[in-house]
């Protein structure tokens, strides 16, 4: 019998109260294994809730999340998931090297594997430099560069690529694609539909609720759009009918 193989994350009847407010509603998904998950949404739609839920930051109200088979928070999923929140967590005192050792020692980490990580998000050669000298798309490379610490087998990334210029960010999506060529599973979230084509399946949000879970093509398909922008428009109109 073929294995089934194991999502990245599962997603079940996640229920989520922010002060007060029911903010994700009995939200279902799945993060599949290797992939590039674009998570979009409008602004407050909840995709930093999801996202903290997954990564088990966040108080949930019911439902269930696992990650690579374990529930979301477990401390054996410290060095296999790596996260990024929407303001890079880095120390402007600190130079480049300095930020990513803080964070290789807090992870148990060796600190040889620091180089590896600045490499890979090509920053070695500001190693020596202090944070607070480096441009914003700079500083959210640094907090990735963490995040890749201990060779993750999940990275979750909110909205990594805001403020970036069109350069960087294709510099960016292209890296995030050269990860999940290595079979690690990466959720990245964003409010710009455009960043869609880079993903392999997307998970559309809307006020707490889950739009559509499909593959780019399959988005546009069935709702007979071109672009990713007019298919969650034309969602919610058939919500709306
Ligand atoms: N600390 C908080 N306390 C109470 N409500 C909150 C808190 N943080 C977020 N919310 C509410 O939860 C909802 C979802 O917010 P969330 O930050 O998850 O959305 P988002 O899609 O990530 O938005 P953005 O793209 O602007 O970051 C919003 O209505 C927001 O007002």
């Amino acid at each position: 019998m073929a294995r089934t193989e194991l999502p990245a994350v599962a997603v079940e009847q996640l229920h989520v109260v922010r002060g007060g407010r029911v903010v994700i509603a009995g939200l279902s998904c799945t993060v599949r294994s290797g992939r590039i998950t674009g998570l979009l949404g409008p602004s407050g739609s909840g995709k930093s809730t999801l996202i903290r839920a997954i990564v088990g930051v966040q108080a949930v109200a019911g439902g269930a999340v696992r990650v690579l088979g374990e529930p979301a928070g477990s401390p054996v999923l410290r060095d296999r998931v790596g996260y990024v929140t929407q303001s890079p967590s880095v120390y402007p005192g600190l130079t480049v090297a300095e930020n990513v050792r803080f964070f290789a020692c807090v992870l148990g980490v060796s600190l040889q594997d620091v180089d590896r990580v600045l490499e890979v998000v090509d920053l070695a050669r500001y190693a020596d430099t202090m944070v607070g000298r480096l441009s914003g798309g700079e500083r959210s490379r640094v907090s990735l560069a963490s995040a890749l610490l201990g060779s993750p087998r999940l990275l979750v990334l909110d909205e990594p690529t805001v403020g970036l210029d069109p350069v960087l960010r294709v510099r960016l999506w292209d890296l995030f694609a050269a990860l999940a060529s290595e079979g690690i599973s990466l959720l990245v979230s964003s409010h710009v539909m455009d960043e869609a084509e880079r993903c392999d399946d997307l998970l559309l949000l809307r006020d707490g609720a889950l739009l559509a879970e499909d593959t780019p093509a399959g988005l546009l398909e069935r709702t007979g759009t071109d672009d990713v922008e007019a298919a969650f428009l034309a969602l919610i109109d058939e919500g709306a009918a």
